[in-house]
């Protein structure tokens, strides 16, 4: 069965704005982030941006068909700070990568891909009452993007995350994630990021996410990348070729930031 939008040549993003008209609007994410544009705001600085995220928090891991996502209960969690005027709880978090380690990143840094991108999906839960509903509201969700660069070793606490993917290589497969993750190992040193206004990175591409891009990679191992492109797109009961299926690349690429503003924090 053919899906109505994914990432190959015939339903990939150029085709999405057909069934799904958001995808064209003025407010898109990713965006290329040129340097040149961003320009410094002094109330980022004076609001650091903080986060709080108990370490038994992730309950599960899904295979959506479009990458793994693993589901948080947010009520001890907090977002706040930075470009936010609320406390957002954390929802889910999960990643975008490419078929070669030199794509795979949504956003990019003046041109230049990273080879996966983490997000960390938050929602206003002060203003709203449930995440679907912030889903349809300007300033109803808060991602932390973090750009994810080829290390040698791997990465310690993404691979308490890969270790389950092998429950979970078709669609709809989903597992227990009762793991203790320290996600302050998922987040960069450095709290130095950028910051606008933009969308969801996949249809319906709903124009409600304010996006924080940290400047600072985290590393992840050639290895645990190929396990991210071993999971299948289709589900267990679809008969295909063992090759067939891969989700080699589920990343959307830049779209224009147009007269948007790029606020930085941080050199
Ligand atoms: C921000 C993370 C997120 C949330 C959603 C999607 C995609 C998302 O990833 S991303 N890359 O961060 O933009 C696509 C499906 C969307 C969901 C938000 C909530 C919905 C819009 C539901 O109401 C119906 C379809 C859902
Ligand atoms: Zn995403």
């Amino acid at each position: 069965m053919s899906l109505d939008w994914g990432y190959t040549d015939d339903n990939g993003p150029s085709t999405w704005a057909e069934k799904y008209p958001l995808a064209a609007g003025a407010r898109q994410s990713p965006v290329d982030i040129d340097t040149s544009k961003a320009t410094s705001d002094n109330s980022l600085v004076d609001r650091e941006i903080d986060w709080s995220y108990p370490s038994n928090c992730s309950y599960r891991i899904v295979n959506t068909g479009y990458g793994w996502r693993v589901d948080t209960y947010g009520d001890d969690t907090a977002l706040s700070g930075g470009p936010l005027s609320e406390v957002y709880k954390l929802e889910q978090f999960h990643c975008h990568w490419g078929a070669t380690n030199d794509e795979g990143s949504e956003h990019t840094v003046d041109g230049k891909s990273y080879a996966a991108e983490l997000h960390l999906v938050h929602w206003n839960s002060e203003k709203y009452s449930s995440f679907k509903e912030a889903a349809s509201q300007p300033d109803g969700l808060a991602v932390l993007g973090v750009f994810m660069e080829i290390g040698n070793a791997d990465n310690a606490e993404l691979e308490k995350i890969i270790s389950l993917i092998p429950k979970i290589i078709h669609k709809g497969q989903d597992s227990q994630a009762s793991f203790d993750l320290d996600f302050g190992s998922l987040l960069p040193e450095s709290k130095h990021y950028w910051t606008y206004l933009g969308s969801l990175t996949t249809p319906p591409c709903n124009e409600c996410v304010i996006w924080t891009v940290f400047k600072e990679p985290i590393t992840i191992s050639e290895r645990q990348l190929e396990v991210f492109r071993s999971l299948k797109s289709v589900g267990e009961e679809d008969a295909i070729e063992p090759e067939e299926g891969k989700l080699v690349k589920n990343y959307r690429p830049p779209l224009p930031l147009g007269n948007r503003v790029l606020r930085e924090c941080g050199p």
